[in-house]
């Protein structure tokens, strides 16, 4: 773990090598005590076994992505179990808020061993880690602040010839559950005007939507990932629990500009998850 400031807005990693190798958790959603359960699934056991696979799975990790609903109840202690389990890593992380989380008890834990809403760069790359959360409501918007942020960080990478991948909670484009539709990104529309005036933006990275989505918007990679704990299962129009086992996505960020992506899910373990559920909160 790396020892800088939480409020530092910009934070460098030096990559291994001449790609930058990430590791994305997301919607981990820890509960107050460990153990906890969401949708009966134990939430910690999901993140340490997504966690264990990551580790005999990667080689390099220069840098971990948490990005959102981190805890079910933005729980100071979910965080800081988080940050211990984050322990298992060899590189730093770089959290951002989800609609489930709780920015002051984030800011708590971190205490130093992680970044909040970050720029970082590495390598000819930016990572952009954008707020997008609207506190007391699951859907969500970056606002005016959030939107100069970002038009100003692009402007800032555009100038010194930097790719930038940016990384947000709430979905920019719709993924086709009517459902989580609804609490799709409300600004939208002039995040993808920012994008498209800043052609070094090669991937925007979500969470919320707890399943696999990899397309394209023109040039630009579109990802969304599985939690580390209970899956949504695509194209439905109500609430719907999967299935499909807990997984992280890995990131290979390339000196050219592409980018490099999958998703691993833990195979040789089960979990306890209740498919008739009509939804949480
Ligand atoms: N049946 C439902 N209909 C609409 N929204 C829901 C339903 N169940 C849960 N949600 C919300 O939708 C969110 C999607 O992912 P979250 O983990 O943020 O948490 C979920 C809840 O806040």
């Amino acid at each position: 773990m790396g020892n800088l400031s939480s409020s530092a807005p910009l934070c460098r990693i030096q990559p291994a090598g001449d790609s930058v190798h990430l590791v994305q958790l997301t919607d981990t959603h820890l509960c107050a005590q460990r153990g906890g359960t969401l949708l009966d699934m134990d939430t910690d056991r999901s993140l340490q076994l997504v966690i264990r696979q990551v580790l005999r799975e990667r080689e390099v990790i220069d840098g971990v992505l948490c990005t959102g609903d981190l805890s079910d109840r933005g729980y100071l202690q979910a965080y800081q179990r988080l940050i211990e389990y984050l322990q298992a890593f060899d590189a730093e992380s770089f959290w951002l808020p989800g609609n489930h989380d709780d920015r002051e008890q984030m800011a708590a834990a971190i205490a130093g061993q992680a970044h909040l809403c970050g720029e970082v760069r590495a390598a000819n790359w930016q990572i952009l880690m954008l707020n997008s959360q609207i506190p007391g409501e699951v859907g969500g918007e970056l606002g005016a602040a959030e939107q100069e942020r970002f038009e100003s960080a692009l402007q800032a990478a555009q100038e010194q010839g930097l790719y930038t991948l940016v990384c947000l909670h709430h979905q920019p484009v719709p993924v086709g559950s009517a459902w989580i539709d609804q609490q799709q990104l409300a600004d939208a529309e002039q995040f993808w005007q920012t994008v498209d005036r800043h052609p070094g933006v090669r991937g925007v990275l979500w969470g919320h939507v707890h399943q696999q989505i990899d397309t394209w918007r023109g040039d630009v990679a579109l990802m969304a990932s599985p939690s580390t704990c209970v899956q949504f299962a695509p194209g439905s129009e109500q609430f719907k629990a999967d299935a499909q086992p807990p997984g992280y996505r890995w990131l290979e960020l390339k000196a050219d500009g592409g980018i490099g992506t999958g998703i691993s899910r833990v195979m040789d373990a089960s979990f306890n998850v209740d498919l008739e559920s009509g939804g949480y909160l």
